[in-house]
């Protein structure tokens, strides 16, 4: 990575002051009001609006220096998250560091610069996320050989995040992006009235590391998007590599079913749904915890009938799965006990992750 001014390989920590008012180019959030077709620096050429997220914008841009298009993060002109940013910039650049092949299937910063206030990081742009995808296709499952192939993909990256101490925390179908945006697109058949559009290479790139951490560094109590938390981190029992393979396991059943593994925002009725579709969680796990009295999980009383209903309607995961080797990996993956869950690594060994 190197900066737009192309003098140091480090960023710089440099703390902007924002002074009230908010300038013009700000919403009331700090967001940077983002106009089709207008320019940031006179090098990048705004082009459309690619995402949104709690830390900035992500727009598509043409590069007038490299004549190549580019995806940037423009970052809200908050302290908190300009700090994160340079946080996020360091670690992508130890990614880079360690992958001088770059095949770690991580995405790469190309270059950074400072526009109106706004930190802007500069990426290679890629396909959409496998969470617009699903979306767009009315959360109809991928196929089996596009399953194996992502899975491959998320593994071989995670093994090598962990491999140099990382732990990404946020894996998530929208945190995955595809390489390119072409798409076959299969007729409605008997089981759908919906055209099915499914990538042509199912290449993919894992972005957004604004929540990784180094294994020796301090670590937040909650981790992870919701439907994607190991149960380690819901019950505060600390967590580490394996919450990330956690993570894997959920978006891969996502993948095959279409919709969310486990749709709840609640931590009671997540562990329900855990112990409807995996079965009872080990007495180490839930001894301390308040979730629990007796071994027995305290949410019965205080579930209102559709989440009753809601969790009661969950099909433990062999009624889910009827691709045997699929099945075997996604246990070893969603395994309560981390010592005894697969690593990314293990995984990469698995006879479904090794037949074509
Ligand atoms: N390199 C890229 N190429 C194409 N689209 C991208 C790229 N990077 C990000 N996006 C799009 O922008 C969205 C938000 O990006 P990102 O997750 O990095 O932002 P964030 O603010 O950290 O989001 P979150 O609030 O989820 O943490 C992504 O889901 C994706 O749709």
């Amino acid at each position: 990575m190197s900066s737009e001014s192309e003098k140091s390989h480090k960023p710089q920590r440099k703390r902007r002051r924002h002074s009230t008012p908010i300038p013009d180019w700000d919403d009331s959030e700090r967001h940077y009001r983002v106009i089709l077709g207008e320019s940031l620096t006179s090098r990048f050429k705004v082009m459309r609006l690619l995402g949104e997220g709690t830390f900035g914008k992500v727009v598509e841009c043409w590069d007038r220096k490299r004549k190549r298009y580019v995806a940037v993060k423009i970052i809200r002109a908050v302290d908190r998250y300009r700090e994160a940013a340079f946080t996020e910039m360091d670690i992508l650049n130890d990614i880079a560091d360690g992958d001088p092949s770059g095949r770690s299937g991580c995405v790469t910063l190309l270059t950074w610069f400072d526009f109106r206030g706004h930190l802007c990081m500069v990426f290679e742009r890629w396909g959409p996320c496998l969470y617009d995808v699903i979306k767009n296709n009315r959360y109809q499952p991928f196929p089996i050989y596009i399953i194996r192939s992502f899975a491959r993909q998320l593994c071989h990256s995670i093994a090598y995040l962990h491999s140099i101490n990382l732990i990404h925390t946020d894996l998530k179908p929208e945190n995955i992006l595809l390489e390119d945006d072409q798409f076959r697109v299969l007729p409605p058949d008997q089981n759908s009235t919906h055209p099915l559009h499914l990538p042509v290479r199912p290449n993919i790139v894992l972005i957004d590391f604004g929540g990784a951490t180094f294994n020796d560094k301090h670590h937040t109590s909650i981790v992870s998007t919701r439907h994607y938390r190991a149960p380690e981190v819901i019950l505060d029992l600390g967590w580490t590599f394996p919450c990330d393979v956690w993570s894997i396991g959920c978006i891969l059943v996502e993948f095959y079913t279409g919709t969310a593994l486990f749709q709840t925002h609640r931590n009671a009725e997540h562990l329900a749904i855990m112990e409807k579709v995996l079965g009872p969680l080990p007495h180490e796990m839930i001894q301390k915890s308040k979730y629990y009295q007796d071994g027995e999980l305290k949410w019965m009383d205080s579930a209102n009938p559709s989440s009753l209903k809601y969790v009661e309607s969950c099909s433990p995961m062999p009624d889910m799965i009827h691709d045997e080797d699929f099945l075997d990996l996604i246990l070893k993956m969603l395994t309560y006990d981390t010592k005894k869950r697969i690593t990314a690594r293990e995984a990469l060994r698995h006879p479904f992750l090794n037949c074509n």
